[in-house]
């Protein structure tokens, strides 16, 4: 569904060369729910804008439903949705007027429109608000309306671009099990950025990881769990934490250690055993330890490990 092979971007700003994307290989099966993490200009948007189309790449080569998006943009763009974060609706219309005229510019006919713009509306829940104006729709009604807009064309593969951004767990709960419902009875393929780890989580087949313009790390979000071996323990101190983690690194049995605020997050094989050693360790330098605490690897462990910061703390 999409095949990326050393994608490449750079800019030129003000004499200065910015290397967004710097090599970047994956591919995108049919039918797939992908989630693409990374922190702040870690460059997923100049990935995002490749693959749609919005920008021409550097260097390299990607195809998009078969089409590559250099040789035929217009051929990509039909065969895709788009949906953009802040959305494109215009508020005044009424969701299936907006719906029916989206399916119009795509050149459907009147009653194929309107039959289109009815099973959306089931299919995202908008049934009931099908009359109401755009503007009047709560955040997750809106969202909706958003995703439908992108499927008027009824495209195998849809780009969301943060589809939960600023929605409610309810509504962001509600959303998923949507996108999940596009995916299982319609076979639609889903490419999704989302700083959100419990939304990779529960959502996505596939997480890929991207950091400085490259995929760092690729696969299921428990096989990306399982590649941190062992138990995560966090140290929080009232002092230095980077000078903690230097003293704490010296322990035997550590795998990854590293520095979150005022926590030092270390992963160990044998947890127990290793905090024996670090809160031993601790006390000999001198630490102003708060508090300690072990628990099995997250996603947002995965992240820590893979790119040395949290990407809840690098997005707050
Ligand atoms: N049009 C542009 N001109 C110059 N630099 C750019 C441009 N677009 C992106 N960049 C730079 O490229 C890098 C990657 O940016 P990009 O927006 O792709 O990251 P991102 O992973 O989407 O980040 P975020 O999560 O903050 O949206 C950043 O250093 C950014 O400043």
């Amino acid at each position: 569904m999409i095949q990326a092979t050393g994608l490449t971007r750079t800019f030129t700003v003000g004499g200065r060369t910015v290397e967004a994307v710097r090599g970047v290989d994956f591919e995108v099966r049919p039918g797939e729910i992908i989630g693409f993490l990374g922190p702040n200009g870690a460059g997923k948007t100049t990935t995002l804008r490749i693959l749609t189309t919005m920008l021409k790449p550097t260097s390299g080569r990607a195809t998009v439903v078969g089409v590559d998006v250099d040789a035929d943009p217009a051929g990509v763009r039909r065969r895709i949705g788009y949906v953009a974060q802040a959305g494109g609706t215009d508020g005044n219309c009424r969701v299936a007027e907006e719906l029916i005229l989206q399916a119009r510019l795509y050149g459907i006919g009147k009653q194929d429109a309107e039959r289109r713009a009815a099973d959306l509306c089931e299919r995202l829940d908008l049934t009931g608000l099908a009359d109401r104006p755009i503007r009047t729709l709560s955040g997750g009604q809106r969202r909706r309306t958003d995703i439908a807009l992108g499927l008027v064309h009824e495209p195998p593969l849809v780009f969301l671009d943060e589809p939960s951004v600023g929605l409610d767990p309810q509504s962001r709960s509600d959303l998923w099990t949507h996108i999940r419902r596009l995916r299982d009875e319609h076979g639609t393929t889903v490419f999704l950025t989302t700083h959100y780890l419990d939304e990779a989580d529960s959502l996505c087949d596939r997480i890929l990881v991207m950091n400085h313009g490259r995929v760092i790390a690729e696969g299921t979000p428990d096989a990306l769990k399982r590649r941190i071996s062992g138990d995560v323990i966090s140290l929080t101190l009232g002092g230095d934490a980077d000078h903690a983690k230097a003293v704490l690194a010296e322990c035997p049995g550590l795998d990854e250690i590293a520095v979150s605020g005022q926590t030092v997050r270390l992963t160990a094989r044998g947890g127990e055993q290793a905090l024996v050693w670090l809160m031993r360790t601790a006390d000999q330098a001198g630490l102003d330890l708060r508090s300690v605490n072990i628990a099995r690897p997250t996603l947002d462990d995965v992240f820590l490990a893979l790119t040395g910061s949290s990407l809840n703390e690098n997005h707050s």
